[in-house]
């Protein structure tokens, strides 16, 4: 398959549908039913799903124990199944069966030419407008059946799962709309027996509010079961003697909304997503609950039917039918990212507040550079000295000049210092350093210009050790400022030096967040004019460690052309935490966000002159830096890292919760999955 093909990655694509239906007429229904799969299956779509009884039409009252209907229902089925022979999504449509004495309300499975099962709806409305009861039988409780269509015998029962024996994971269950509205759905079980997908065949009615409940109620079961949940709704064509329908049709997977189609539309709707079976398939590994909760419902996977299937998906480049941000600690939607944003500053305010009160401590010395993460922690500490009442004086700040301090940061620093009307001292490294690199006999002590590690450390420890004894001396604990980012790539001075303090805000923090926040305290002018000020000439300053000097005219050491972009660190540091994923499918995602400026979404307030692209080299480039330092260097900085609080749903690095791993462990594997499955062009095959 093609580097860029979805199917390659783990990836499905899906389709809930809703099409105009004629109340009585299954051969017509069938056969928009097989033209919308027919375009579809170009589309690359690999399951689609029809509204409930959409074959007879669902408002049709008696019509339902019609002889001469239910006969043109089942030639329909098979009509339909003939047509859908050169077609590649299996198609779950719903159609009233007979079955032994009774009528049942009925998903048919329909794959390539064969039906591969049938399953009833368990639960039957019969209340307020609906009046299922009077025709059909319930299906719960009915497992191991076969039920006898024109073509032959197929499996009956709500112990059917349908598998893609060449997709991995891809595990299909339907049930059938009031299913969703019980307090335990069909779907439940059959998600604990191993569905990954869930189709929901619905003839939903609208009044007022409605559309609300039903995606609250999908929304969840697809939260609470780590499932993708498709949901088709009848619209067009329903009998509207006494309802109305809108036709609400959409794709959920893990509590997330995919894709959505417009309600009340004339003609075919389809939602079409990409879902992501890796995703589900670890975080059900990793919510080990799931599992627990299997045993204790007493589902056993070998007590449902797996129909299996070749789904035969397309291998080429399909396109990707799925919003992937571009930083997935900085979500492009506005009010999600206002949300973020202020959770994020009151989780670190928070966190300090009480630290502060459990120790007794009033006061807290932090080392102002004038970059970004000591600006974010100065921040916090204002708010929480505000929060405590202690006053700004409270926080110590102490800006250490060092060989490679430029101008303009140490006057940021200074501004922001004043500005926040904090107590403001500047402390000389130098000389200290000068000493003690000359103590040791390092070349910089005999006026030589080496500028290597130990040149760094000893400035970079110098100021920890400052700030510790500062600490002492005055009844404080230093705040640490050291990001997330910072911890992934091991981008930090260990022991004595600014990996350590006493108390760490920034830990749970990403860099590109960081980021975001402060022009977040800037936009919602949360302090006064001079100190936002600062904080923009903060944000437009390039990051570096400021440890090396640099010569007349020169860049300075710059943080990312070492370590790489923050922006691709990040995207990848997010999907290898959170979820696992292999390197191959990182890079496909990273790609798909990262590889056209124009496309897609940027959060807001995002400068416009920083909005740029990186080619699959540049991820796969990056990324090797990435898993080399992440796995294989950095893990014993983490492994003795100070408290803080955990800040994002995508994981902290902290060896107390989120993140335990060896100090001495190897990264072969990784590193082998990304030369092995990423092509170094763009577009070839590995
Ligand atoms: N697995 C392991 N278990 C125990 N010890 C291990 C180890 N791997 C290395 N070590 C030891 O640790 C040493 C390496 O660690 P370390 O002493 O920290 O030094 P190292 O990581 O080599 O250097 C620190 C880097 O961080 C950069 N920095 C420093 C400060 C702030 C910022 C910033 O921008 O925020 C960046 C700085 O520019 C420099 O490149 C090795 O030389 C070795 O002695
Ligand atoms: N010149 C300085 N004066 C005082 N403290 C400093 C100075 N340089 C570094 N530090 C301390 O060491 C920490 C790490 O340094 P570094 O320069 O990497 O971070 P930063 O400037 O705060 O943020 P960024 O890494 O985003 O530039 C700083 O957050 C700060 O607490
Ligand atoms: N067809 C159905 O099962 C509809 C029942 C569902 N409770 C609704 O109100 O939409």
């Amino acid at each position: 398959m093609e580097f860029r093909s979805i199917y390659r990655h783990g990836f499905a694509r899906v389709a809930a549908c809703t099409v105009p239906v004629v109340l009585g007429d299954p051969d017509r229904n069938a056969a928009v039913v097989a033209d919308v799969a027919a375009d579809l299956g170009a589309r690359g779509v690999a399951l689609a799903v029809f509204p409930e009884l959409g074959l007879s039409g669902y408002a049709i009252d008696d019509l339902r124990q019609q002889d001469a209907l239910l006969d043109a229902v089942e030639i329909a089925i098979e009509a339909l199944a003939e047509r859908s022979r050169d077609i590649l999504p299996l198609l779950l449509v719903g159609a009233p069966l007979r079955h032994h004495d009774a009528l049942f309300n009925a998903a048919v499975a329909i794959h390539r030419g064969r039906v591969l099962g049938v399953v009833p709806k368990s639960f039957l409305p019969n209340y307020r407008e609906f009046y299922e009861q009077r025709h059909f039988s319930p299906g719960v409780g009915r497992r191991g059946e076969l039920i006898r269509l024109r073509s032959g015998e197929v499996p009956f029962g709500t112990d059917l799962l349908f598998e893609a024996e060449d997709l991995p994971g891809f595990v299909v269950a339907a049930e059938i709309c009031e299913d969703v509205w019980v307090p335990m759905p069909p779907s439940g079980a059959a998600v604990l027996a191993g569905a990954t997908v869930v189709g929901n065949l619905s003839a939903s009615n609208i009044t007022v509010g409605k559309a609300d409940t039903r995606r609250l109620l999908c929304q969840a079961q697809s939260g609470r079961s780590i499932c993708a949940y498709l949901y088709a709704a009848a619209g067009e064509g329903e009998s509207t003697t006494d309802l109305a329908w809108d036709g609400q049709a959409f794709v959920f997977e893990n509590g997330t909304l995919l894709r959505a189609t417009e309600r009340f539309p004339t003609g075919v709707r389809a939602a079409v997503a990409d879902i992501d079976l890796d995703l589900l398939r670890q975080e059900r590994m990793r919510t080990t609950s799931f599992e627990q909760n299997r045993a204790a419902a007493g589902v056993l996977p070998a007590e449902y039917r797996h129909v299996r299937f070749r789904s035969g998906p397309p291998d080429g480049d399909i396109g990707f039918e799925r919003r992937v941000e571009r930083f997935p600690f900085v979500p492009s939607d506005p009010s999600r990212l206002e949300q973020d944003c202020f959770e994020a500053y009151n989780i670190q305010v928070a966190a300090l507040v009480q630290r502060l009160r459990a120790t007794g401590t009033r006061r807290m010395v932090i080392g102002i550079s004038g970059g970004l993460d000591s600006t974010q922690a100065l921040i916090v500490a204002a708010r929480a000295a505000d929060e405590l009442q202690l006053g700004r004086e409270a926080i110590l700040g102490y800006t250490m000049p060092g060989f490679g301090t430029s101008a303009g940061t140490r006057s940021n620093a200074h501004a922001l210092m004043d500005a926040l009307g904090i107590r403001a001292s500047e402390l000389d490294i130098r000389p200290t350093a000068a000493l003690m690199l000359e103590n040791m006999d390092h070349p910089f002590g005999r006026g030589e210009p080496v500028y290597d590690v130990t040149f760094e450390n000893v400035q970079a420890g110098l100021r920890t050790d400052y700030l510790f004894r500062l600490a002492n001396q005055n009844d404080a604990i230093v705040i640490g400022t050291g990001d997330l980012s910072e911890l992934a790539l091991g981008w930090c001075t260990y022991g004595v030096g600014d990996q350590m303090s006493h108390y760490n805000v920034n830990a749970g923090l990403p860099k590109t967040l960081i980021q975001h926040l402060i022009r977040w305290v800037i936009s919602s002018n949360r302090f006064d004019r001079p100190v936002l000020d600062t904080l923009q000439a903060i944000l437009d300053t390039e990051i570096s460690p400021e440890l090396v000097p640099a010569a007349e005219g020169e860049v300075l050491q710059s943080t990312e052309n070492k370590i790489g972009p923050y922006a691709l660190q990040d995207f990848t540091l997010f999907h290898l935490l959170r979820f696992g994923f292999r390197p191959s499918k990182v890079a496909f995602l990273a790609l798909q966000a990262w590889e056209d400026a124009e496309r897609g979404f940027w959060p807001p307030g995002f400068p416009q002159a920083r909005r740029r692209s990186y080619d699959l080299d540049e991820i796969r480039h990056w990324m090797t830096v990435f898993l080399r330092r992440f796995f294989q260097f950095s893990q014993f900085k983490r492994s003795a890292m100070p408290n803080g609080p955990k800040i994002s749903d995508g994981g902290a690095l902290s060896p107390r919760g989120d993140w335990r791993a060896p100090s001495d462990g190897s990264a072969r594997a990784w590193l082998e999955e990304l030369e092995r499955e990423v092509p170094r062009a763009a577009g070839g095959s590995a």
